[in-house]
Parts: structure tokens; C-alpha cells; sequence
């Protein structure tokens, strides 16, 4: 038994993956290179996207942890989030740089990228390794981004369904019958 048997197709290999993320790398290092960004990891799905991508980044930088949820429940979806586990460093005065796995309807976004302009940081900017433009419901686009995706639920490399599949090294998009299909 593989996790591979519970995937319809294969969106985007590991080697895309490692390629991207190379040239992200490459490209952040080049315009933070006069900086000491502070890399915002929004958990959990960021977490294997942003541990590759400090890894390639060949500049001195500091990294800190977030972890939000959003509420898109009711009739609104006002982008209302709650802060479970809020940073450790000040964000006054410094550049960051929010690492994210996907922008989908980019509320949860919307919100952070307002709180630290609000908590007075220098610069907000954004890296996705995906973005799904059709689920936007706001303007958010990213500053940085590795794959547009298209309107699919899509899982690996941090992205879950019921917090599984986060582990996988690809991004996939799962078989109608592990939805109990
Ligand atoms: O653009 P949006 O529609 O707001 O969706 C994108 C966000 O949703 C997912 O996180 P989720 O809140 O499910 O938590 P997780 O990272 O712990 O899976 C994903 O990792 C992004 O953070
Ligand atoms: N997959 C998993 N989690 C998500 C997605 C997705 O396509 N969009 C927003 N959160
Ligand atoms: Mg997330």
C-alpha cells in the first residue's frame, strides 16, 4: 500500500516542486540580499515549503511562526480569522516575507498581510508555492508565486484533506473514493 494509490493524478512532481523552489530561492536572495527579512510561516500547510525554501536561500534571514484559522462558515465570509499561536518577534520596522503553501479565496491573506501593516512592519510581502485564482475572494495576489493551480482540492507538500496527506513530496489532487465517494 503507497499514499499514491489515493491519488486520481499528480498536479505537480517533486522534481517541479524542487526546481521552483530553487528559483524562488534564488530570486528572494537576490532582492532581500540588502535586508534581514523576517520569514512568517503561516502553519501548517507552509511548513514543508518553507523549510525547502530557507534551505536554498543563501542570505541571512530570521524565521518565525504563525498559526491562524479562518472562519468561512455561516452566510458571510467576511474573512473573519482567529490567531491561534501568534509570532514571537516584533514585526515593527522589518521587511517580511509571509510564506504560504496556496492562495485559495485569500482571506486568510487578507487578514494577516493588514495585521502586520498594522503592527507598523516596514514591508508585507508574499511568497505561494500555488495560487488557485479562480477561488479568489478578494484582490490578494502574491509577490511571489511558484504554480497557478486550477479550480481542483488539491493535497501534499502541506496541504491536507482531514490533516492527512500533508507529508506526500508531490501536490495531487485525491481519488473521488477516499472522499467516501
Ligand atoms: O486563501 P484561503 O482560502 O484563506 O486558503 C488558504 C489557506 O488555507 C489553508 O490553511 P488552513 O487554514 O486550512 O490551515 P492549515 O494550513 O493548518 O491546513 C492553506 O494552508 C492556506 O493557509
Ligand atoms: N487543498 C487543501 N487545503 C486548501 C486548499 C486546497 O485546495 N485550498 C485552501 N486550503
Ligand atoms: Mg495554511
Amino acid at each position: 500500500m503507497s499514499l499514491i494509490n489515493d491519488m486520481e493524478k499528480i498536479l505537480i512532481s517533486r522534481e517541479e516542486i524542487q526546481e521552483k523552489v530553487q528559483e524562488l530561492a534564488g530570486t528572494l536572495s537576490e532582492d532581500y540580499k540588502e535586508e534581514f527579512p523576517l520569514l512568517v510561516c503561516v502553519l501548517k500547510g507552509a511548513m514543508p515549503f518553507m523549510s525547502d525554501l530557507v534551505k536554498e536561500m543563501d542570505i541571512h534571514l530570521e524565521m518565525d511562526f504563525m498559526d491562524v484559522s479562518t472562519y468561512h462558515g455561516g452566510t458571510s465570509s467576511t474573512g473573519e480569522v482567529k490567531i491561534e499561536k501568534d509570532l514571537n518577534t516584533s514585526v515593527e520596522g522589518r521587511d517580511i516575507l509571509i510564506v504560504e503553501d496556496i492562495i485559495d479565496s485569500g482571506l486568510t491573506l487578507g487578514y494577516l498581510v493588514d495585521l502586520l501593516k498594522y503592527r507598523k512592519a516596514k514591508s508585507v510581502k508574499i511568497v505561494t508555492l500555488l495560487d488557485k485564482p479562480t477561488g479568489r475572494k478578494n484582490g490578494l495576489s502574491a509577490d511571489y508565486s511558484g504554480f497557478v493551480i486550477p479550480h481542483e482540492f488539491v493535497v501534499g507538500y502541506g496541504l491536507d484533506y482531514e490533516e492527512k496527506y500533508r507529508n506526500l513530496p508531490y501536490v495531487g489532487v485525491l481519488k473521488p473514493s477516499v472522499y467516501g465517494g
